[in-house]
């Protein structure tokens, strides 16, 4: 068993964990080889996170995997990540669906290649009764537009007479985000040493711990992820209040 998991409490880990998978480019650099061979080499990364979460049973893991701002990299390596996308659901879905993980996504999967929808539909659909624990893939996903999306929403509801302006609070502005279902970040983690969130969950990280490692993506095992909820689990989340309240 690894040593770092034994001074894990388990009854005390992140209900919800985001993270920031960054470095893929680097990482390949390093090799001397194209950045997108740091993409193709980071779905082992994406499977270990997978498994710690399951071996730490934390029930939601939310995985950045597409801005809205990616569209403007180089067009083949958009073309890269959209197929690698399409073909990992494929390969991937029949078992986390054995495994009764509810596949989800935020973001607006519109904009994406019909083929990628489709698998991911069929994906989302598959998965959509399942209990067990929820993995949400952030596709096209800006937490700028989330929250303007939400913004529109509720003001047609307003236009139509649905709502009153005293109606408008905390609860129903988080149902009218793409996580409404979703809830609020425990810990968010970013790879590859940079310390900016880069239009990630905004609203949702208001009392996140936020942790940073130097570990390029395609580095990331499972250990690394046990560091981060280990690291999380020596801080003292005060939510507002002070040390002696807590108690
Ligand atoms: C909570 C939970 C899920 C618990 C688990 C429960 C459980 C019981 C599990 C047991 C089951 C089990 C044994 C699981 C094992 C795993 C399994 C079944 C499958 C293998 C896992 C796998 C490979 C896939 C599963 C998910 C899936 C079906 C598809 C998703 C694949 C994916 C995430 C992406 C595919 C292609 C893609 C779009 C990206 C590939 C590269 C990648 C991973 C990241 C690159 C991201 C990127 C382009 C940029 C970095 C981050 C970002 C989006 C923005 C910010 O960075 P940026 O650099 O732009 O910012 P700056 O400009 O610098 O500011
Ligand atoms: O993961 P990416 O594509 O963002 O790589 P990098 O940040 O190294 O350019
Ligand atoms: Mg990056």
């Amino acid at each position: 068993m690894s040593e770092i998991l034994e001074h894990i409490d388990l009854t005390k880990v992140p209900q919800h964990v985001a993270i920031i998978m960054d470095g893929n480019g680097r990482w390949a650099k390093k090799n001397g080889k194209e950045r997108t061979f740091g993409h193709k080499n980071a779905l082992g990364a994406v499977r270990a996170a997978i498994e710690a979460c399951r071996d730490l049973k934390i029930p939601y893991l939310t995985l950045y995997a597409f801005s809205t701002e990616n569209w403007k990299r180089p067009k083949p390596e958009v073309s890269l990540l959209m197929t690698l996308l399409s073909q990992t659901i494929q390969r991937e879905i029949k078992e986390l669906h054995e495994n009764n993980v509810r596949l989800n996504v935020i973001g607006n999967i519109s904009k994406l290649p019909n083929a990628t929808q489709k698998e991911l539909n069929k994906g989302i659909e598959l998965t959509q009764h399942n209990t067990g624990s929820t993995l949400t893939l952030a596709l096209n996903y800006g937490a700028q537009e989330e929250i303007l999306e939400a913004t529109k929403k509720i003001a047609s509801k307003y236009k139509n007479n649905e709502i009153q302006l005293e109606e408008i609070n905390e609860e129903l502005f988080v149902s009218s985000l793409y996580t409404s279902d979703l809830p609020m970040v425990d810990l968010m983690i970013r790879t590859s040493g940079e310390t900016r969130i880069s239009n990630f969950l905004l609203w949702q990280i208001a009392y996140a711990e936020l942790y940073f490692t130097p570990i390029l993506w395609p580095d990331f095992n499972k250990e690394s992820l046990y560091e981060a909820v280990l690291n999380y689990q020596g801080r003292e989340r005060r939510f507002g209040k002070i040390s002696e309240q807590l108690i």
